[in-house]
């Protein structure tokens, strides 16, 4: 079974702007980006272009590549100030001079629609999320949309980012599945993978998962974003072998991407509501 992203991400935005018609209210998230890396301005448009989609306020703001920190957190704390923003996402990565944990920890965890604050962070692993990071949050949204509970299930994550492994394990432990975390300095990753009932890929390494790797019938997530020796967007699985070996797939386009965006849309509503005390 292909999980599709997709159309699951259009069904949810839907549902998203049905309850901010209904609801009377403006959202709005604000979006800081620093410099020009084209990817990021890419992923920064297509946000900007859900969130006119769903009927939420974007406000952009763009900083030169050469900003200091202190020029950036300048920036987050005047939308930290600003009550009409509800929402404040700083694109990353940032340029290598900035220090990025300390803009991190500047978003007002109120407004942290990424959930990337030690705060909301933190609460996620204490089991009692507010703000659950996009990718790995899309990621239990598609898990449930499909029927497939990872209670009890071994789980293997790789990649411990504060991005994405590190909550997507959070969130697995939370839905009661056993889980293991590998990364680049795990020995035998093949065993553990072959292992998994849930397999979720961060590696970065185009088809660097094959079929010989995965237990039949296991359910394979792949966060990657790679480029194949054509130069095609292709993700860290071997996405026709595996296809046959396990139950369930997400597809590189159209599986884990756009989940992250209608779960930023989620977000992005779900701080408004709290702001404006409903
Ligand atoms: N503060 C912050 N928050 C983020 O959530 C964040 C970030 N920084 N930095 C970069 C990563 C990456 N990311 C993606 C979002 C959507 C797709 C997506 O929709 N991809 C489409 C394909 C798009 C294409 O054609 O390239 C798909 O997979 O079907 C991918 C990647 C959010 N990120």
């Amino acid at each position: 079974m292909i999980l599709n992203g997709r159309e699951l991400s259009e069904k949810i935005q839907e549902s998203v702007k049905k309850e901010i018609a209904e609801s009377g209210l403006t959202p709005c998230l604000a979006t800081v980006i620093v410099g020009e890396d084209p990817a990021s301005q890419m992923y920064v448009r297509m946000k900007h272009r859900a969130c006119e989609n769903v009927g939420i306020k974007s406000a952009g703001v763009e900083l030169p590549a050469e900003s200091t920190t202190e020029e950036i957190l300048k920036a987050v704390s005047e939308l930290n100030a600003d009550p009409s923003v509800h929402g404040i996402l700083v694109q990353l990565p940032l340029p290598p001079h900035a220090d990025t944990e300390k803009v991190i920890e500047s978003v007002s965890p109120e407004k942290d629609v990424d959930g990337f604050h030690p705060y909301n962070l933190g609460r996620l692993f204490s089991g009692r999320p507010d703000f659950v990071p996009c990718t790995p949050g899309g990621i239990m949204t598609i898990l449930s949309e499909y029927g497939i509970n990872p209670e009890g299930k071994r789980a293997v994550v790789i990649g411990r980012s504060v991005d994405v492994g590190r909550p997507m394990a959070a969130l697995l432990i939370n839905a009661n599945a056993t889980v293991t975390v590998c990364h680049s300095r795990t020995e035998n990753l093949e065993d553990e993978i072959r292992n998994a009932d849930i397999v979720v890929s961060a590696i970065g390494r185009a088809k660097f998962i094959r079929e010989e790797m995965i237990r039949d019938g296991a359910v394979v997530i792949d966060v990657g974003i790679n480029q194949d020796g054509e130069g095609k967007l292709c993700g860290d699985v071997d996405f026709e072998n595996v296809e046959r070996k396990s139950s369930a797939i997400t597809p590189v386009p159209g599986g884990v991407g756009p989940m992250t965006i209608a779960t930023l849309m989620q977000n992005t509503l779900k701080s408004a509501k709290l702001h404006e005390g409903i």
